[in-house]
């Protein structure tokens, strides 16, 4: 799917999500399941080729399920029996991790059926119909080793709703209460949107026009830190890495804080500061030590879409809405200790979303 597709999909999903907070008219709400709802339905729209409606209970299900299979891997028990597998058969919350996949596997089995019933080589709706017409056309030349098997169809769909829901909305939760914390930033960031883009739909394109929002984003990335320990690797042979012998087959885990918050790279790597990728001349400053989707050949495969989204997503919220902390709470004591666990997320708050004079509009495209 191109990048032009991709965007539109991602301007719809705001749109909506917009909509919600319109209706919440600035009372002071948990965003935490309305981005999730977002952020899943763009993965649904790529993945099956199309979206869901909120109230759907079997995409209700599934966002519930992935987050439940998200918490239960960043469980301390099933961290221990990741670093030392032969645990495994003592460790409870593993088993019921093993039946939240097992779910999500049959849910998405439904799905692929339902496709491949209906589908069109011709006209790929979605990743797994263009999966499905590549397994058929192989199957067709009798290429009996093809890997475009039924489970690496699954694995992948699965890696995909996992890997792609909780890191990107988790990021907007970060950026949405650091902005409300912080509001003389978010006013400079609007400032910007304001006298660059006015109230027109933001576009992937106008990242390079708005230096100081670029750098907000990705100072919310370096600060939340939201996979503080990536996935774990197995080396592949033995290795001696920066003077220590690692045997093959070790499991390595690659501490992305360690680079994220390295007092040798960044100037208050533990205060949020978006002069870290800015010049002297307020230009937007790349950063080699900037690893929020990690390095190497297993870097995150979602990176563009992440970044496409976030960007979408900021521009187009803060457009729209001022977030501020509820009444009676000073923006002072928002909290920013995060919640551990394999990603690190913001505590349970609430936020007010306040419409702005131009919010009035929706740029919802009805498509479902
Ligand atoms: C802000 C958003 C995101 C962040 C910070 C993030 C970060 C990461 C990191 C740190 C890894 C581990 C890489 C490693 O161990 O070397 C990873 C892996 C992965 N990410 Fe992302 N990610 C994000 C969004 C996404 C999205 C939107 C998708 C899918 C569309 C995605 C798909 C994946 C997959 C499939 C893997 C596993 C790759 C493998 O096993 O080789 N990610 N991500």
């Amino acid at each position: 799917m191109g990048k032009k597709a991709c965007e539109e999909k991602i301007s719809v999903e705001c749109g909506h999500l917009m909509d919600i907070l319109l209706e919440y008219n600035g009372e002071a709400v948990d965003l935490t399941e309305p981005l999730h709802y977002a952020v899943s339905n763009i993965i649904c729209s790529l993945v099956y080729g199309s979206r869901f409606k909120y109230e759907n209970p079997q995409f209700t299900n599934m966002v519930e399920k992935t987050k439940e299979r998200i918490h239960l891997a960043g469980s301390p028990s099933v961290a221990v029996c990741d670093m030392f597998p032969w645990t495994k058969h003592w460790i409870k919350d593993r088993e019921e991790l093993l039946n939240i996949i097992d779910e999500l596997k049959s849910e998405n089995l439904k799905m692929i059926h339902h496709l491949k019933e209906t589908l069109d080589p011709q006209m790929c709706r979605g990743f797994i119909d263009a999966f499905l017409a590549k397994q058929m056309a192989l199957e067709k030349s009798g290429d009996k080793d093809s890997l475009y098997t039924e489970e690496n169809l699954m694995s992948t769909v699965l890696a995909l709703f996992i890997a792609g829901t909780d890191t990107t909305s988790t990021t907007l939760r970060w950026g949405l209460l650091l902005m409300a914390k912080y509001p003389h930033i978010q006013d400079k960031v609007r400032e910007e949107i304001n006298s660059v883009i006015g109230s027109r739909q933001v576009q992937t394109e106008d990242r390079k026009s708005l230096p100081f929002v670029d750098a907000v984003i990705h100072e919310i990335q370096r600060f939340g830190n939201i996979a503080p320990m990536a996935i774990s690797h197995r080396t592949t042979q033995d290795i001696v890495f920066q003077g220590h012998f690692i045997k093959k087959g070790t499991i390595v885990w690659p501490l992305l804080t360690s680079i994220l918050k390295d007092a040798a790279e960044w100037e208050n790597p533990n205060s949020f500061y978006p002069e870290h990728f800015l010049d002297d001349n307020g230009k937007f400053r790349k950063r080699d030590a900037f690893l929020a989707f990690s390095a190497g050949r297993r870097t995150c495969p979602g990176e563009s879409l992440a970044r496409m989204e976030l960007f979408i997503f900021f521009v187009s919220l803060l457009q729209r809405f001022r977030f501020t902390a509820p009444p009676g709470v000073r923006a002072d004591d928002l909290d920013l200790t995060p919640v551990a666990g394999i990603t690190l997320s913001p505590r349970p708050h609430q936020l007010c979303a306040l419409p702005l004079s131009s919010a009035a509009f929706s740029i919802n495209q009805s498509n479902e």
